[in-house]
């Protein structure tokens, strides 16, 4: 169902609170990455550009209900005021009088900052009463946090009840994106799941077995499924409980008429340290004593192969330790397949994301996702309580 935007409706004069997702990472008060900042420029400037007075919202960490100073917004807004080139008028509260005064002195086109969310617990408790008071600030939502938009939380869903409730441009072109790969995509269609563990990505893989023309497995996961083959892993992660899981899955993927592509050779190595002693072996030979810790180079590029023929890709979840260079070579080659892929690409997942930007081929990409959980819960098939709670077109 399509969401109305925030260009379906009237925002001239009116008080907009703008849910965005500002969970950046921060080093002490250094920004290190300020995608999410970026991301939501458009919906920011369109309102300035169109009169509104912005209201912005978000939460950053997890401060649990209390105020915690590392997750003040301070330097969010001195970021997004920087790259606006207009000033950011940051209040110490999200809800409260001072907050009241403050959005009471906004003109039109003026841009206002509240503090994080996750102050108040009712926040994430989706407190009535706390949605209430959030939607009293304003005359519209919208909502273009898609990296929070998996939390029931008040400032993401509570509060589009009681406001006209829409969409940013953000929430509208990452809903666009995903949901084409998984209703249209054009085909093959082949994803890409890798990470450490199968029971995170039990949901996405099965919704995305009934979807896809091939299915690529790689990272820690892989090992329970090699094992699942009847090979040994050795010291491997290995999530023993969910060996009959991954048979089950490889079966499934069979009466589909699924391609499943699952590692045939591993860089092993002794421990999970980049010193470690390692060599390459098919995973036929993984010795009792060695640990897989990235695909190997036949594997690369069998998958490299696969990800040739697609016109589309959804990647989410790394193919080895890619934080150890050593271990970061399969991660590597598919970042660089997908850069070189004349489909769409798409690449949700923190660690993904970051592989991505390591490789420097982010601007190759088709679609980076802002949202790790939320992308993998949208893959999975799950309705996003963000996105439900908007009005429909
Ligand atoms: N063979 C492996 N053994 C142990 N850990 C692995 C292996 N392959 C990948 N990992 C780890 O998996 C983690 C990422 O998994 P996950 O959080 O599921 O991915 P994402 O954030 O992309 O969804 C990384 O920290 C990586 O080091
Ligand atoms: O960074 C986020 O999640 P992500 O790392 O899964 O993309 C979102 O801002 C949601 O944060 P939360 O997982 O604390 O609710």
């Amino acid at each position: 169902m399509q969401k109305k935007s925030v260009k379906d409706i009237d925002v001239k004069s009116k008080r907009v609170f703008v849910r965005v997702d500002f969970n950046v990472p921060l080093e002490g008060e250094r920004i290190t990455d300020d995608t999410r900042i970026q991301k939501a420029l458009p919906t920011i400037e369109y309102l300035i550009n169109q009169g509104a007075k912005v209201i912005l919202a978000s939460h950053l960490g997890r401060p649990k209900g209390e105020v915690v100073e590392k997750y003040r917004l301070t330097p969010v807004a001195g970021r997004l005021s920087g790259l606006l080139g207009k000033e950011v008028i940051k209040v110490n509260d999200s809800v409260g009088p001072q907050v009241q005064q403050a959005i009471e002195g906004m003109r039109d086109g003026d841009v206002l900052l509240l503090e994080n969310v996750r102050f108040h617990a009712e926040e994430t408790k989706n407190d009535e009463k706390y949605a209430r008071q959030l939607a009293e600030l304003a005359d519209i939502y919208v909502n273009d946090a898609f990296g929070a938009a998996h939390r029931a939380h008040a400032s993401t869903a509570g509060i589009a009840e009681y406001l006209p409730a829409v969409a940013g441009f953000l929430m509208e072109k990452e809903l666009e994106m995903l949901g084409k790969a998984v209703t249209h995509p054009e085909r093959p269609f082949v994803a890409i799941i890798g990470g450490a563990k199968v029971s995170d990505k039990i949901g996405v893989i099965e919704n995305l077995l009934s979807k896809v023309d091939a299915l690529i497995i790689g990272g820690g996961m892989a090992n329970t499924f090699l094992k699942a083959q009847g090979y040994a892993t050795g010291k491997s992660l290995l999530e023993q409980d969910k060996v009959d899981l991954a048979k089950d899955l490889i079966e499934r993927a069979r009466t589909r008429g699924v391609e499943l592509l699952l590692p045939t050779d591993a860089v092993v190595a002794l421990a999970m340290e980049p010193a470690a002693q390692q060599k390459v072996v098919p995973v036929s030979e993984i010795p009792g004593d060695w640990m897989v810790l990235d695909i190997g180079p036949e594997t690369a590029r069998r998958f490299t192969a696969a990800i040739e023929k697609a016109a589309t890709v959804v990647w989410n979840g790394p193919m080895g330790v890619f934080e150890m260079e050593p271990f970061a070579k399969g991660t590597e080659a598919l970042a660089h397949a997908l850069a070189a892929s004349k489909g769409t690409t798409i690449v949700g997942g923190g660690d993904s994301v970051a592989a991505v930007n390591k490789t420097g081929v982010a601007e190759k990409i088709s679609h980076i996702s802002t949202g790790g959980g939320a992308s993998l819960e949208f893959l999975e098939g799950k309705e996003l309580p963000g996105v439900a709670a908007l009005q429909n077109k």
